[in-house]
């Protein structure tokens, strides 16, 4: 079995760590055939993804935070190779949800002894995203994250309280499987395949990534106390039971909104929009874990 790792240079916080030659090492001692590709630029883990699989890799490992998986299981998609995640980055909600070594050394032995799953796919306008998407405030501060200088949970948890004060909720129109409507208020809706953001912070605790549903997570306004019951509900993995969120499952999603609202996927911010169509393919992509 070959493997494929790739790795983002600029993803995590230790920059002194000679990461291709701790690779090399740990992978050596594992036993495995392997070869480590690093990424030019933003973006570029998705084509080096897609050629390693033409290739025949079984197996193409994203090292580095979210925003490489995202990109290099965006490459994988509809090719024979199965994703491997050895995690740098702050928030690896995808490593965490799939209870993946967190470690260097327990992620690389992980990656060249794997077994094998399928995991559901979601895309919202088109964008494939395997942990979670989601409009209002929380894209809101991850646009406010991407223009930061620094990053971090300290600079993540400085954002979301300066942005709090200023952000309104925004009118929306949701619908579910075609047939149920919610006129509502949008502060944040969540689409979760996976329980978590990353850094354990629980959306949608009940979110199960092979079920073929998204779990949609509403918070209609958030007054100062609602947030607070939202803060804890998200670190302790209970905030389906606190009543300051309402949840549906559905497979297919139209949100109409009546100002243009940011979305992320996966934690990165992509753009404005204000029609978002969300869907989910059962069991799209390989994982190696
Ligand atoms: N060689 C590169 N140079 C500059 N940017 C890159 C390069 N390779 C990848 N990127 C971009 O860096 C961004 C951040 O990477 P990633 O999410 O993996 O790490 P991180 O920011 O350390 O993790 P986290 O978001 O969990 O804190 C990605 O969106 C990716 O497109």
């Amino acid at each position: 079995m070959r493997i494929c790792f790739i790795l983002n240079p600029t993803s995590g916080t230790n920059r002194t760590q000679d990461v291709p030659a701790l690779l090399t090492r740990y992978a050596t001692a594992a036993g495995a055939t392997f070869e480590v590709r690093l990424t030019q630029h933003a973006g570029h883990a998705e084509a080096l993804a897609w050629q390693a699989a033409q290739q025949g890799f079984r197996v193409v490992v994203a090292v580095g935070g979210d925003g490489t998986v995202n990109e290099v299981a965006r490459g994988l998609l509809g090719t024979e190779a199965a994703l491997g995640i050895v995690p740098r980055g702050s928030g690896n909600g995808l490593a965490r949800h799939l209870r993946l070594p967190l470690d260097l050394p327990g992620a690389v032995a992980r990656a060249c002894a794997p077994t094998f799953q399928r995991i559901d796919v979601g895309r919202i306008n088109g964008r494939p995203f395997f942990c979670t998407a989601g409009l209002g405030f929380d894209a809101h501060v991850s646009k406010m994250f991407a223009q930061a200088g620094t990053r971090g949970l300290k600079t993540y948890v400085k954002i979301s309280l300066r942005e709090y004060r200023r952000y309104r909720p925004t009118p929306v129109q949701i619908t579910l499987n075609g047939e149920q409507l919610l006129d509502t208020h949008c502060y944040v809706l969540a689409f979760a395949n996976a329980a978590q953001y990353g850094n354990n912070a629980y959306i949608a605790p009940q979110a199960n990534i092979q079920d073929g549903l998204l779990d949609v997570c509403l918070i209609d306004q958030l007054p100062f106390t609602r947030a607070l019951r939202v803060g804890v509900g998200l670190a302790l993995g209970t905030l389906a039971t606190s009543g300051a969120a309402v949840y549906h499952t559905s497979r297919h999603i139209l949100v109409q909104s009546a100002a243009p609202l940011g979305f992320h996927v996966d934690g990165d911010y992509v753009t404005d929009a204000t029609r978002f169509e969300v869907e989910l393919t059962p069991l799209a992509l390989e994982v190696a874990n």
